[in-house]
């Protein structure tokens, strides 16, 4: 269940009620009063701000059941996830002061106009004269906006912003949220295109497939900077660190595992790819309609590859059947759809990574007492596989030694860099994949990714620390 954190403000009129009153009817319904703060006491009554930690599910209980106390005055609540967002969660910032006319006359006509010549003339310079080299665009649609679905390019915004925080605080990328306001494949094509000069890489985001498969390779083709779908390859990769701990907690080798994904969209098709690629030899990939199975005829073009493979499974049905005797339960689909039952039938120590946001395929309280090893796409519960533990430090290393694209060899490379980052001491059931807060994913993946791309010869330019 999820947790959320309100504030309430209350007036107290001292004659009718106390605080115990107030702490005590704030328990009773469900809530853990966690901070007090006095605002303002007067003879006959106080204000205060109580904030409180609520599951979502009895935040109504616990607001009504203060209005319901005789002598309480419910002033205000307010939603902490709701403040953070005030205003938005990002700004420009220049990065120098225009403090006098010789300054302006630098940064501004008529002194940019030599730069913008020498940009003109040598066009590789916008990587030393711009924003470019350090400046992502994060794209999206609107259409599969975490697991909410089609709720349009404005209401994805503040998950773009919070993906640009993170590109900040993180790898200290500077990324701009662009929503854009059509589903249309050309269009979208045409306009990350248009928009491109500016940018040193495209991350895009919450676009849902097929569309997104073609969006992806096609700018791929058609860009000299690197494009990645965060969603696909974000998620494969944290996905691929996680599992390879898990599999050393288990001890299970990976050419002996039978996994069901669940969810074959952007993230399920990526992660299908990878799995193959890491030596899955028994792979059972599910959607809405049932299993994709080997010697099947499909319509979009990535489905047809998996019923290609051979170590895709040719034995129909739905998730009730198939996750009998799976070892992984891979979800990247919508809440709630593994069931209980299912964890039973699966195989001893079962893996089962639920990562659909912001609710996961199975609540991990209910998973609990039947999985070995459980991890969710939320910073709420151990075992975080999200892709922001991939986003960041990627784009830090293919913009650093200016990548032209991000392949198969710097995304294996980061996954093993992610995993690397937990010791074979620190492995544990609860602990397989390092936390965001980690200092040494980012520079871990900057590293390997960097490494690999030097290899495979995508990389433009040699990092000092590599020279
Ligand atoms: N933890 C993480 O880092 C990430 C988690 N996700 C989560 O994975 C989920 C899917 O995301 P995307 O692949 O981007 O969306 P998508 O829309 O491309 O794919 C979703 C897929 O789930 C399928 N699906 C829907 N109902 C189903 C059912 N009852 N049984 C089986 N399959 C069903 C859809 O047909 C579709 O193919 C979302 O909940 C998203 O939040 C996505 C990316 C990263
Ligand atoms: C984490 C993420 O990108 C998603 O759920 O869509
Ligand atoms: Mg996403």
């Amino acid at each position: 269940m999820a947790n959320t954190s309100i504030i309430l403000r209350v007036e107290l009129a001292h004659d009718q009620v106390t605080f115990g009153d107030v702490a005590s009817v704030i328990s009773q319904a469900g809530g853990d009063v966690t901070s007090i703060d006095v605002i303002r006491v007067g003879k006959e009554s106080s204000v205060r701000d109580i904030t409180v930690d609520v599951q979502d599910s009895v935040e109504a209980q616990v607001v009504d059941a203060i209005k319901a106390l005789k002598g309480i005055t419910l002033i205000n609540v307010s939603d902490r996830t709701f403040l953070a967002h005030l205003g938005g969660k990002i700004s420009v910032q220049p990065s120098m002061p225009i403090k006098n006319r010789d300054d302006l006359s630098r940064v501004y006509t008529p002194g940019v106009a030599r730069v913008c010549t020498a940009i003109h003339e040598n066009p590789k310079k916008a990587y030393s004269l711009t924003i470019k080299r350090n400046t992502v665009a994060v794209v999206t649609d609107g259409t599969a906006v975490l697991g909410l679905g089609d709720i349009g390019p404005q209401a994805a915004a503040p998950v773009m912003e919070g993906k640009a925080m993170l590109f900040k605080q993180l790898a200290d990328v500077d990324a701009f949220p662009i929503c854009l306001d059509t589903t249309d494949t050309e269009e979208i094509i045409r306009t990350v295109k248009a928009i491109s000069p500016v940018f040193g890489g495209i991350n895009l985001e919450d676009i849902s497939s097929p569309r997104c498969f073609e969006i992806e390779a096609r700018l791929e083709e058609e860009l000299d900077i690197p494009v990645f779908h965060d969603d696909q390859h974000g998620t494969a990769v944290v996905m691929m660190a996680g599992i390879l701990n898990a599999l050393k907690v288990v001890d299970k080798p990976i050419d002996s595992i039978r996994v069901v994904v669940n969810g074959i969209g952007a993230a399920g098709v990526s992660v299908c790819k990878m799995l193959l690629a890491a030596g899955v030899q028994r792979l059972v990939p599910v959607d809405r309609d049932g299993a994709i199975v080997r010697g099947g005829s499909y319509d979009q073009p990535m489905w047809q590859w998996l019923a290609e493979q051979p170590q895709v499974e040719a034995v129909p049905g739905g998730l009730d059947q198939l996750i009998a005797g799976a070892d992984v339960f891979i979800g990247v689909s919508r809440a709630g759809l593994l069931k209980v039952e299912h964890v039973k039938a699966m195989a001893k120590d079962p893996i089962v990574f639920a990562l659909a946001n912001p609710q996961p395929e199975i609540d991990p309280e209910l998973a609990a007492p039947y999985v070995r090893v459980m991890a969710t796409g939320r910073s709420d519960y151990p075992n975080q596989i999200n892709n922001v533990l991939c986003f960041p430090g990627i784009f830090r290393g293919a913009l650093d030694c200016r990548a032209h694209r991000i392949n198969e060899a710097m995304k294996l490379a980061a996954a093993r860099a992610i995993a690397s980052v937990v010791s074979e001491e620190e492995l544990n059931e609860l602990y397989i994949i390092p936390s965001i807060f980690n200092d040494h994913v980012v520079q871990n993946v900057r590293h390997a990714v960097i490494e690999a791309a030097i290899k495979t010869g995508v990389a433009n330019r040699i990092p000092p620390d590599f020279r």
